[in-house]
């Protein structure tokens, strides 16, 4: 595997300076998160800066990872381009940048739409992608104040975000949002 500052250098040419400065804000989000709540700073960190790794990738390049990738790509995600990034980015992560930590790629493939078996580290890289300080959009902040409360009322406020967000856009939803905050709303009962 690529030392951090490698993998840096190759995500700023292969990524827009916006997506760039988001997956730094991830990257250091998700490094406080592994901190406060006791997950892996290293693996937070490492799945925080590759989690975008394949996006801005063209269709057909990011169906033809998503094919390759060892992790299975449902329907929906066939036929939802914008959620192939993930389990591409997942398939990236390990063919490019030579990581074989499981619990990173996980995190990596789930990070778009959850998954109601997230470890940690893919529950961190959930809300981070949601909270970085790049992130502006209407109930940001209170979404902010529930991560700080504890890790998974931040889960379920990001599902809640997630879903409320691409239902109001009239969009097929993937379920796996709805199971992973059906999974959290039962641990914290
Ligand atoms: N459960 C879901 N069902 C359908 N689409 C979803 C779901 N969750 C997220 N999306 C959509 O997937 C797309 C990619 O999400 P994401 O990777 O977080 O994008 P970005 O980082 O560009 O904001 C967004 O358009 C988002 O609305």
């Amino acid at each position: 595997m690529f030392p951090e500052r490698d993998i840096i250098k190759i995500l700023k040419r292969k990524l827009s300076k916006e997506r760039f400065e988001h997956t730094l804000g991830v990257a250091e989000v998700a490094g406080d998160l592994a901190k406060k709540y006791g997950g892996s700073w290293k693996k937070a960190r490492l799945a925080g800066l590759l989690h975008d790794c394949a996006k801005g990738l063209g269709l057909d390049r990011l169906i033809e990872l998503a094919r390759m990738s060892s992790f299975s790509v449902d329907e929906y995600e066939m036929n939802l381009p914008p959620l192939l990034h993930a389990p591409a980015g997942a398939f990236l992560a390990r063919q490019e940048f030579g990581v074989n930590d499981q619990e990173i790629l996980e995190a990596i493939r789930h990070h778009t739409v959850g998954s109601p078996d997230l470890s940690t580290t893919g529950l961190i890289i959930f809300v981070a992608d949601f909270i970085e300080p790049n992130r502006q959009f209407p109930g940001v902040e209170k979404l902010r104040k529930e991560v700080d409360k504890s890790l998974i009322h931040g889960v379920i406020a990001a599902c809640n975000q997630s879903l409320e967000y691409n239902i109001k856009k009239g969009r097929i939803i993937h379920p796996n949002t709805l199971l992973l905050r059906n999974e959290c709303l039962r641990r914290i009962q």
